[in-house]
């Protein structure tokens, strides 16, 4: 569904240089990014700030021409192809909008219907779903601009699968939206992704919605691509453990060896004693545990993807 070979993007931008004197340099955004992304896979684009992720996105909907390397969205090379490739995208940038600001939300669906031309049964089916899935009916006669931030990336998201497409793009689709909107937008991003009619490709600082919605993962640092594969993967690579963390009745016994797993903490106060699983199962560290002392509480933690994803852009 998305194929890129090699895929670059450099910028001519200049630089102040003493008082009077501006020089040029080459800012290389995107530096050989070779990806493949097949028919409804859920794919995370992550990288810290300038990494390059908006830059490879525009290059994928046809906004910036590549300075190199090849490219190939629903079989469509998205520059020259854009305006075939329009109606086989969706694309929602959490920072702007695709809406008319003065017209009421529902006016906007139905400009949309023509630009795209799509039949009224499609459009019709496809906005009831919308209505239903993501709570619209409170406020389509709403005008934009006076829609709240949660409800506007309601209707963002609407906009763009009206026409049917077959790859979103999405760009921190959940910015600034409160907890609720932010679960909302979420969930009804998994049910999509679910029907495995569409692919998403979704960029974002929020880590909780990678972990929610993507499979895989693609991060970028610098232009380049430093990790493509699963998030448990990410996690075996820096060794990242889940942990056992136990309230025990009585102080952990000196000479208690749990085969398989490391104390990596003892509140002394609480009794609470934290193991790290290197080789071992939950349920085997479990048992051994219950059969040297009586537990009280006890909760298995899995590894934050906060802070693997922070090692990898830290290395
Ligand atoms: N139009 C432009 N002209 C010059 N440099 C640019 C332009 N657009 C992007 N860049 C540079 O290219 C690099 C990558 O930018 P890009 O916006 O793709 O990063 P990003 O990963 O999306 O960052 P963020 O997470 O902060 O949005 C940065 O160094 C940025 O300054």
């Amino acid at each position: 569904m998305i194929k890129t070979k090699d895929l670059r993007k450099t910028f001519d931008v200049r630089v102040k240089r003493g008082r009077f004197r501006r020089e040029k340099r080459t800012v290389e955004a995107v530096a050989g990014v070779t990806l493949t992304i097949e028919p409804g896979e859920m794919v995370g684009y992550i990288g810290p700030n300038g990494a390059g992720k908006s830059t490879t996105l525009k290059m994928l909907t046809g906004v910036l021409t590549p300075s190199g390397g090849e490219v190939e969205v629903c079989g469509l090379r998205p520059v020259p192809q854009r305006t075939r490739l329009a109606l086989g995208i969706g694309v929602v940038f959490g920072q702007r909008s695709q809406l008319w600001w003065d017209l009421p939300l529902h006016e906007s669906f139905t400009l949309l219907r023509h630009i795209y031309r799509v039949p009224a049964g499609e459009h019709h089916a496809r906005l009831r779903r919308c209505r239903e899935l993501l709570d619209l009916d409170d406020f389509l006669d709403t005008p934009v601009r006076q829609l709240s931030l949660g409800q506007r990336m309601r209707g963002e998201l609407t906009a763009a699968l009206l026409h049917g497409p077959r790859v979103l793009f999405l760009d921190e689709p959940t910015i600034g939206l409160d907890v609720v909107s932010k679960q909302a937008v979420r969930s009804f991003l998994a049910e999509l992704g679910a029907t495995g009619d569409v692919t998403l490709v979704l960029t974002t600082h929020d880590l909780a919605d990678i972990e929610r919605l993507c499979e895989r993962l693609v991060v970028i640092d610098h232009g380049r691509v430093v990790h493509d594969g699963t998030i448990e993967a990410l996690h075996a690579r820096y060794g990242s453990r889940r942990s056992l963390v136990a309230d025990l009745a009585i102080p952990l016994p000196a000479e208690f060896e749990l085969p398989g797993a490391t104390l990596v903490d003892v509140e002394a106060d609480r009794h609470r004693v934290t193991f790290a699983l290197d080789g071992v199962t939950a349920g085997e560290a479990v048992a051994e545990l219950v059969a040297a002392v009586p537990i009280r509480d006890l909760s298995v933690v899995e590894p934050d993807i906060e802070d693997v994803v922070a090692r990898l852009y830290a290395g």
